[in-house]
């Protein structure tokens, strides 16, 4: 079954201009999706449409063959835990004045999930590759790439089967992003990855699948390789052409 469906959904913040129109996608357990786009495209408001933050003027979205029901707190309590999201800025995305374990705890908090939350944020931590003894620093603390980490802790510490991820590596640095992607990428591997990106190049090394949206409408979609190798619509020409190329 699938995990998450678009059927069809528009939206426009005004009457007069739609920002998504008609945008359809399937999301299976276990897929990891590049959404890529040119600035203003509509990506980051299709995640919203994911994420019960705004609401389809028409279509439909289901998550496990349910409608997604943003009035519906108990819906939204178990979706918010199964469907998370880390931003694309690490400066601030979190809070300065909490210290680390509340910032990671917070979703256990907010949506009362039971357990040891020490012990779950610790876990957390240590799978994006930071020590357990951070737990009682401030964010000012840490790197870009670091506080990114911690961002992704706080995304994955619910146990969510879908991770959104917008622009999640957009404001780091080559080396620091190529780390992230990695730790991205080695996720995967047990979560469903939406990753939400202007850049061809990051999608393509982290993404199994790819979904061009242009102007709002989903052109081409399909497998990485096949679209790399043979991309059909001259928008998704454009973008291929305009990835640069690393040095020999
Ligand atoms: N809150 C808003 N109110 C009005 N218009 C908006 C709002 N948010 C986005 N838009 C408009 O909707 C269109 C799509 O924006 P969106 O942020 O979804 O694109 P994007 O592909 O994520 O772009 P970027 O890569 O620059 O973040 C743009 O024309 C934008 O100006």
């Amino acid at each position: 079954m699938s995990l998450l469906t678009v059927e069809k959904a528009s939206f426009g913040y005004s009457k007069t201009r739609l920002v998504l129109d008609g945008a359809s996608l399937d999301i299976s357990p276990g897929d990891s999706i590049g959404l890529v786009g040119e600035s203003g495209s509509g990506k980051t408001t299709l995640l919203r449409l994911l994420l019960g933050l705004i609401r389809p003027s028409s279509g439909n979205i289901t998550f496990k063959g349910a409608q997604l029901d943003p009035a519906n707190a108990a819906f939204m309590r178990e979706y918010r835990r199964q469907v998370q999201v880390v931003f694309q800025d690490p400066y601030s995305s979190l809070d300065p004045r909490q210290k680390v374990f509340a910032i990671v705890a917070e979703p256990l908090r907010s949506l009362r999930i039971a357990g040891d939350h020490r012990q779950m944020v610790t876990d957390a931590l240590v799978s994006v590759g930071l020590d357990a003894n951070v737990l009682d620093r401030f964010p000012h603390e840490f790197s870009g790439g670091q506080r990114q980490r911690i961002a992704i802790a706080r995304a994955i510490v619910s146990g969510p089967s879908l991770l959104l991820a917008d622009e999640a590596v957009s404001a780091l640095d080559l080396s620091t992003r190529i780390r992230i992607v990695e730790l991205l990428k080695s996720l995967s591997q047990t979560m469903t990855l939406v990753f939400v990106s202007h850049d061809l190049g990051v999608v393509a090394a982290l993404c199994e699948r790819i979904v061009i949206l242009e102007k709002g409408r989903i052109v081409e979609a399909g497998p990485t390789a096949s679209i790399l190798a043979n991309p059909q619509h001259p928008y998704t020409q454009r973008l291929l052409a305009s990835v640069p190329r690393m040095p020999a």
